[in-house]
């Protein structure tokens, strides 16, 4: 039997929409706000990884989550990206659109990246999925539970945003589930 994966979050939503979506009750969680360094998408799940190995001092998985606006971006440089968080908190989630208001181009990508690392001194797997949609100006939200950016995010092929479809179709779709296709396939190898 190998030793229990640990998934390390500090945010609540991440942690239901993973449990729905693995449905794997031998994955612990451990609420840790780790330290995130800056840097391109791939290199922070990495460093987020390791920190969390060596915090939890055994298996970990981690996650990053990125919204990448195409007008913003360029090749290895993905805007707001890992910086999300810090433009919701600042300008709340319907100021975000703003930042696309001279630009034609309302494109956008989510971008979820899960890292592993088995310990402290291994090298963390990264696991990506990616969600390509469009920024709508005004958020649409059901209800007054609002996870992140999902009021502006329209997936493309859909004509609701992401805060405004039921959990279930959003976790069919989403960036973190295309990402946990993945990290199953692996957990299934790994036992
Ligand atoms: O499915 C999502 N739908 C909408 N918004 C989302 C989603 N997933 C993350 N988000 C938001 C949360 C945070 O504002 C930023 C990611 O930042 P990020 O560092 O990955 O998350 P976090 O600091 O809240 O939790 P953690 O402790 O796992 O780092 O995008
Ligand atoms: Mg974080």
């Amino acid at each position: 039997m190998s030793r229990p994966i640990t998934f390390v979050t500090g945010n609540a939503n991440k942690l239901r929409e993973f449990q729905a979506i693995v449905g794997d009750d031998s994955i612990l969680n451990q609420k840790v706000d780790l330290e995130e360094i800056q840097g391109s998408i791939d290199e922070i799940s990495r460093k987020k990884a390791k920190a969390a190995a060596k915090i939890i001092n055994g298996p970990v998985l981690v996650e990053d989550t990125c919204l990448v606006f195409d007008a913003l971006s360029k090749p290895g440089l993905e805007l707001p990206g890992p910086y999300i968080k810090w433009f919701i908190d600042s300008l709340k989630v319907e100021g975000v659109p703003k930042l696309l208001a001279g630009f034609e181009n309302k494109k956008a990508q989510s971008v979820c990246t899960f890292g592993y690392c088995e310990d402290a001194h291994s090298e963390p797997i990264l696991f990506k999925g990616i969600t390509e949609g469009t920024i709508v100006e005004i958020p649409r939200n059901k209800g007054d539970q609002v996870f992140g950016f999902d009021p502006i995010f329209l997936p493309d092929g859909f004509d609701q945003t992401f805060g405004e479809m039921d959990k279930s179709l959003k976790n069919t779709i989403s960036h973190r589930y295309r990402a946990l296709v993945k990290v199953k396939d692996f957990l299934k190898t790994r036992k």
